[in-house]
């Protein structure tokens, strides 16, 4: 695996002040950021968020990602961690194809069917870096954010001790109920 680090840089946001790391994998850059004490924690916070262009940045209401981003970096910068930005754009189909899954789910396949008519898995995303992100800030122990049960095995078959699991649950809107019924029913995601 060939990747390349960046030095740290601090990044005041609205949610708090961070600091920064950037690792670059063949195409994918991704951004480890992390609260001011990080360095004195025995088993920080951690969440691992997939980018979701369309939710994170544009604010789409299709999804629960903006809200989820949000309430990790509010959580993280109090009670100290790491928000991992996992640029796996789509459960790691990337954009084009995630819009293209889209238009599918405009004409009524769930979020699964969608990736499977477009020849891929309904989770494609990869956690290598994670690890390699893991071992570079020396992270053994954490408590993750998330309600996924497949994120917590693959990241305990990075060989790290969930300590503890705490819930990334949002508020429901009118355009994402559907999908995330879908994440529950169909993905077991703990909604
Ligand atoms: N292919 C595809 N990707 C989607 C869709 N909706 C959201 N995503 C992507 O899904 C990823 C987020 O996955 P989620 O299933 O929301 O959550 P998770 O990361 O598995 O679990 P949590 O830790 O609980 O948030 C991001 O990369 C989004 O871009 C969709 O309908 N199709
Ligand atoms: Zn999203």
């Amino acid at each position: 695996m060939n990747i390349i680090q960046s030095n740290i840089a601090n990044l005041p946001t609205k949610h708090g002040k961070f600091r920064i790391k950037a690792y670059k994998q063949d195409n994918q850059e991704h951004l480890a950021i992390m609260s001011e004490n990080f360095e004195e924690l025995e088993s920080p916070y951690v969440r691992i968020h997939s980018e979701c262009l369309t939710g994170d940045t544009l604010g789409s209401l299709k999804c629960d990602c903006q809200n989820q981003l949000n309430l990790a970096l509010d959580f993280i910068s109090k009670q100290g961690g790491l928000v991992i930005y996992h640029r796996q754009e789509g459960r790691n189909i990337g954009l084009l194809n995630k819009v293209n899954a889209y238009c599918l789910q405009d004409q009524g396949r769930n979020t699964i069917e969608a990736n499977i008519e477009l020849g891929f898995g309904e989770d494609d995303r990869d956690y290598s870096v994670v690890k390699y992100i893991f071992n570079d800030l020396d992270i053994k122990k954490i408590k993750l954010i998330t309600n996924n049960p497949k994120k917590i095995d693959y990241v305990e078959n990075l060989g790290i001790e969930i300590v503890k699991r705490i819930p990334a649950i949002t508020k429901t809107n009118i355009y994402n109920e559907h999908y995330l019924k879908t994440k529950k029913d169909q993905m077991g995601h703990m909604l």
